[in-house]
């Protein structure tokens, strides 16, 4: 049998200064609204920020919501998520935990790709105009985030079907309503419903009108599109509730607005917090400052080393497999997986003969200091081999125990300083 060549990566958790504040934990599996409901029990963790408008909100919302009560029936709840970049990030995390949290409670919802509102650009919460992006870069975003959604949704269901009939999951474009449109019949179908005093009393317009670049009217127009996707989501698939970050209230009350006039029916707007930088910067595109959920933007490592950089009191772990006693999962990891999950660590690269020991490996991985003092290490129980300790410096390394199915293996060495350093090591024949 050939040796197996072990590459091996050493890693500590990395400190430094905490990058974010207010995040929440990811804690979806323990997030059941119970018996408090759906609403409730989100605005309570903080999922929730506000809702709109504040008069329905006692009754109407919880009425549609929950489960227990009279008027409960299956909702339609939608978020949109504009597509000028190819990715989704951090900060579209918490919209769609609440779309998410929707879904588990029967409830249908639908997440809006943007490929139209994308080529205005949201003035809100901006202080500056953004660069116009041409038709194709845009479709080719849209596409990009429709896969990213449909995965993520797809995750959910993978990780999360606890047995109960849940709502489903739709992915639409907007660009496929407003294809059809023409200028003028818009304009005369829309655009007299909507009052000049109050678009321009929103507070993302007041602030560009206020500032040295002004605003241009395809920014301008922007709400009254958000508003209309409202209103057809109403018209198409009964939609009353529109979810998004809190920067997103004007656009939303523009929709309220625009669906009462014309239908006299009430719909709601519900607001997750806008997650922010230490600075107090929203986290995303704009900012320059956007955590990508495409691996080939930020590496499952790096994004791993955001969540670990957050205070302890801000966010929960999300990861198992490297401090936990999770080797499943580190055992199912591909290659390709692996190499991105460590991508950032120093790796060196081990061929071990038949018959390598636990002491040998850690040596030549460099994992414990050389002579009596690294010996001791291993006697006294301060390495261990995939959650494992391994207190016979001794012992060989055996496939099926030191060396997982995949090859890795998962060293683990205590050290005198407060963080342990991990040694994560892969094999190939
Ligand atoms: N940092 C954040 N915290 C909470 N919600 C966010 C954050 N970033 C985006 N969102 C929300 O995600 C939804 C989709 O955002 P979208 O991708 O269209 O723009 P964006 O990420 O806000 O872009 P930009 O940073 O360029 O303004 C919106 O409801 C938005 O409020
Ligand atoms: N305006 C939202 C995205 C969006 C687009 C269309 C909608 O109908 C709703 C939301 C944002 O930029 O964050």
């Amino acid at each position: 049998m050939a040796a197996p060549m072990l590459r091996c990566f050493s890693r500590g958790r990395r400190s430094g200064p905490p990058s974010l504040s207010g995040f929440l934990p990811l804690e979806l599996r323990r997030a059941h609204s119970g018996a408090q409901g759906i609403l409730a029990a989100q605005k309570a963790r903080g999922l929730f920020k506000d809702f709109f408008p504040e008069r329905g909100t006692k009754v109407e919302l919880p009425e549609l919501f929950d489960r227990g009560s009279a008027g409960y029936t299956p909702q339609t709840i939608y978020c949109g998520f504009d597509p000028t970049e190819d990715s989704l990030h951090v900060g579209h995390l918490l919209a769609l935990q609440g779309l998410f949290h929707f879904q588990r409670a029967g409830h249908n919802v639908i997440a809006l790709v943007g490929g139209a509102t994308a080529r205005l650009g949201d003035p809100s919460g901006r202080t500056k105009e953004r660069e116009a992006l041409d038709a194709g870069r845009v479709r080719a975003n849209a596409r990009a985030l429709h896969r990213g959604l449909e995965s993520l949704a797809a995750n959910h269901q993978q990780l999360f079907a606890d047995g109960r009939a849940w709502g489903s999951f739709t992915v639409l474009d907007n660009s496929a309503w407003y294809q059809q449109q023409h200028l003028v019949d818009f304009l005369a179908a829309v655009g007299g419903h909507f009052r000049m005093g109050t678009l321009l009393s929103r507070l993302s317009v007041q602030t560009r009108l206020k500032s040295a670049e002004g605003m241009s009217l395809a920014e301008f127009f922007y709400q009254v599109l958000q508003a209309y996707d409202f209103y057809h989501l109403f018209q198409h698939y009964r939609c009353r509730v529109q979810l998004g970050g809190s920067d997103q209230l004007g656009n939303i009350m523009s929709g309220y607005e625009f669906i009462h006039k014309l239908t006299g029916e009430d719909v709601f707007g519900i607001t997750v917090p806008l997650i922010t930088s230490t600075t107090g910067a929203k986290l995303g595109k704009s900012a320059g400052n956007a955590v990508w959920l495409n691996r080939d933007r930020t590496s499952p490592f790096e994004l791993y080393q955001f969540f670990v950089r957050q205070q302890d009191d801000s966010v929960e772990r999300c990861t198992q497999a490297l401090y936990h006693s999770s080797i499943d999962a580190l055992e199912v990891m591909s290659d390709q997986e692996l190499k991105e999950l460590f991508k950032e660590a120093a790796f060196s690269e081990l061929v071990l003969d038949p018959g390598t020991s636990v002491l040998d490996t850690c040596r030549k991985a460099n994992a414990i200091p050389d002579g009596p003092r690294g010996y001791r290490m291993i006697t006294e129980g301060g390495v261990s081999i995939n959650h494992r300790p391994v207190t016979n410096p001794e012992s060989v390394l055996v496939v099926g125990q030191h060396i997982l199915k995949n090859g890795l293996s998962l060293l683990k060495i205590a050290t005198s300083s407060p963080l342990p350093v991990c040694c994560n090591c892969y094999s190939a024949e």
